[in-house]
């Protein structure tokens, strides 16, 4: 079974490498959103795959680390891409969540991307 918990945050950026012109080489914001996906057997004692509160105790410090930042400021994320983001979050989430299937990133209304972890 697969569960996704899902976060918000505020951040600005601009993306380094875009082409002279390019809309995303101006400092923008967006609201993100994100899914945190575990897949696993639920454990039927307690009836679910892991707490969502076991989820929320890893992953809100680390979102707390991007809201309301400028994200090309933060290690890692000197250019960050949808792509980018998906993979910074999957490299500190999954050592800690050894369950994690899947990191989604909503960078706007119409633009997401999903990571799997290669
Ligand atoms: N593959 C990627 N392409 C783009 C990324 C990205 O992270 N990965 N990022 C951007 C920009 O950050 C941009 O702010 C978002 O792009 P876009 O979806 O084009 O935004 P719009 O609001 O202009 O899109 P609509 O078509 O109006 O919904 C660009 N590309
Ligand atoms: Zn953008």
């Amino acid at each position: 079974m697969e569960l996704i918990k899902e976060y918000r945050f505020e951040a600005a950026h601009r993306l380094p490498h875009v082409p002279p012109g390019h809309q995303c080489g101006r400092p923008h914001g967006h609201s993100y959103r994100v899914g945190i996906h575990v897949e696993g057997e639920v454990n039927e004692a307690a009836g679910w795959v892991i707490d969502y509160a076991e989820i929320n105790a890893v992953v809100k410090p680390i979102i707390d680390e991007l809201d309301h930042r400028t994200l090309e400021e933060i290690p890692g994320l000197e250019n960050p891409t949808s792509e980018n983001l998906a993979r910074w979050l999957w490299q500190h989430i999954a050592p800690r969540i050894l369950l994690l299937s899947a990191v989604t990133v909503h960078e706007t209304a119409t633009s997401s991307c999903v990571y799997r972890g290669a």
